[in-house]
């Protein structure tokens, strides 16, 4: 049992940790060698991760040239290469149990993790894959954890023809995108004019995979 001190500090929160893996994962078999894996609520407490993220990561925004213009990346962002120590303990976790889940069909482990916080609807991501690097030509893992409130992330073949499969994912849901699904699919988190609270995103990839 908890002190009474801590209790009441944590009211209205679980304790932060992570639910099983194994059997609670499943599978969707795509076209064209890609596939995605879901585990919803696989991170117990995932409210409370989120505030805690919220507060330690140095979030900052990203420019990029746009119609001859320097703009800020709609959302921010924060990437911890192998060798950072990450934000939160329990992130470490998470990377050892999916290490431990997929070592042995990804040939290799987690190395990196990428940070994303959406602010409100207007922040997003455009449609790509993850193919900087390795992914461009091998298949390959990205796995993602949402904190925070649900938004859509869709799915589609590259090059269009085909059907779009929208995940809607936050607080705590785990998916995997594998196989070839950053060569032959792509993903966005699309605008939402609806009001929606913040969302995290963290990202875990093998070495050379962005
Ligand atoms: O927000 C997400 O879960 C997706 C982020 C993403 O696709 C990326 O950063 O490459
Ligand atoms: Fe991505």
């Amino acid at each position: 049992m908890r002190p009474a001190l801590q209790a009441s500090l944590f009211d209205g929160f679980d304790d932060v940790g992570l639910n099983d893996l194994g059997e609670s994962v499943r599978r969707v078999t795509l076209t064209r060698g890609a596939w995605i894996d879901l585990r919803p609520g696989w991170m117990r407490g995932a409210d409370e991760l989120f505030e805690r993220l919220r507060e330690v990561v140095p979030w900052y925004a990203e420019k990029r040239e746009m119609y001859e213009r320097v703009v800020d990346v709609p959302r921010l962002l924060c990437f911890y290469d192998e060798n950072a120590a990450l934000p939160d303990p329990v992130l470490g976790q998470a990377k050892a149990a999916l290490d431990a889940h997929y070592g042995e069909e990804l040939g290799e482990a987690f190395r990196t993790a990428g940070l994303c916080l959406y602010r409100d609807g207007r922040d997003s991501v455009a449609w790509h894959g993850d193919r900087i690097g390795r992914s461009r030509t091998e298949d390959t893992m990205v796995a993602i954890i949402s904190l925070g409130e649900p938004r859509s992330l869709m799915l589609r073949q590259r090059g269009g023809g085909g059907e779009t499969i929208r995940q809607t994912l936050g607080h705590g849901d785990l998916i995997v995108m594998g196989g070839s699904c950053q060569r032959t699919w792509e993903h966005c988190v699309p605008k939402t004019a609806r009001p929606v609270g913040p969302r995290i995103s963290v990202q875990f990839r093998p070495f050379g995979v962005r």
